[in-house]
């Protein structure tokens, strides 16, 4: 598979070095500084670059009919209109907040767990995420996904960042050295607490999780996502 990676800096090499394990060649690579090779060789385009970046690097890929898959967080705001044009183009588009196969579970655990103790009303559900002092976003965007996972299943009305309202899902954002991506959900009563933990060791996963999707989306049109890729029920 020949891939344009949109973003090398920390993802875009972590998925360089595993794409080229994998028998796959990067014909085209870009920072907000440089590029280098020719974009219109890439049968897929895989984009790590940054909340700013993100949507013209996604409307690149589209407008050039080239199948893209997403990684970036903190621009989901101008999702609806990624889709419109991936319609308009009959293009081919998938973005995850997390693209690891471990956090995919999570997110399908946490559901269950949310639903299981939903009508256990001495339990404070809560989520707390972890990540490096170079991350841009916060709550990161895996830590959204799983806020909007539990509130299916919760008489929360939302989410919101360091808040002690009751009828709101607290999320606290914490940034330590080196930390690749830790999300912690806690239910939490004055008898107990019930935790469930992911803790990434390296961007390896996040980067194969990634290498699958683009591989998945190469030859179909339309609008995916990891649930789709994993092969993960809703
Ligand atoms: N969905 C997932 O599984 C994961 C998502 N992420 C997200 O991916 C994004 C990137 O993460 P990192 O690689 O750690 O960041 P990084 O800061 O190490 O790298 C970002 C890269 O994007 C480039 N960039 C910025 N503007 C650009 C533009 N206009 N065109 C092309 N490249 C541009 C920068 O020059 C740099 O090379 C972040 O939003 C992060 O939250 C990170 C890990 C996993
Ligand atoms: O910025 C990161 O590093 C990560 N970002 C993603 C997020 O915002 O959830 C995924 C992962 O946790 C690493």
């Amino acid at each position: 598979m020949k891939i344009a990676l949109l973003g090398y800096g920390k993802m875009g090499k972590t998925i360089e070095k595993l794409a080229l394990e994998k028998g796959h060649a990067i014909v085209f690579k870009s920072t907000s500084e440089s590029s280098e090779g020719n974009f219109n060789d890439a049968e897929v385009a895989i984009e790590f670059s940054s909340p700013e970046a993100a949507v013209s690097n996604i409307s690149k890929a589209l407008d050039a009919g080239i199948p893209v898959v997403s990684g970036t967080t903190g621009w989901l705001e101008k999702y609806g209109e990624m889709v419109k044009l991936c319609e308009k183009r009959n293009g081919s588009f998938i973005t995850a907040s997390n693209f690891s196969v471990g956090v995919n579970l999570f997110f399908s655990i946490n559901e269950y767990a949310a639903k299981l103790m939903a009508p256990w009303k001495d339990y404070n559900v809560s989520v707390e995420e972890i990540h490096h002092l170079q991350k841009k976003d916060a709550p990161s965007g895996t830590a959204i996904t799983i806020a909007e996972g539990i509130l299916k299943h919760s008489d929360k009305k939302d989410w919101k960042l360091n808040t002690s309202e009751e009828n709101s899902l607290n999320i606290t954002a914490k940034r330590e050295e080196d930390v690749k991506g830790t999300h912690i959900v806690s239910f939490d009563s004055s008898i107990d607490t019930i935790s469930l933990k992911h803790e990434a060791h390296s961007r390896e996963g996040f980067a194969l999780g990634a290498i699958l999707a683009a591989e998945y989306l190469k030859d179909k049109k339309g609008i995916f996502t990891m649930k789709d890729v994993l092969g993960i029920e809703d």
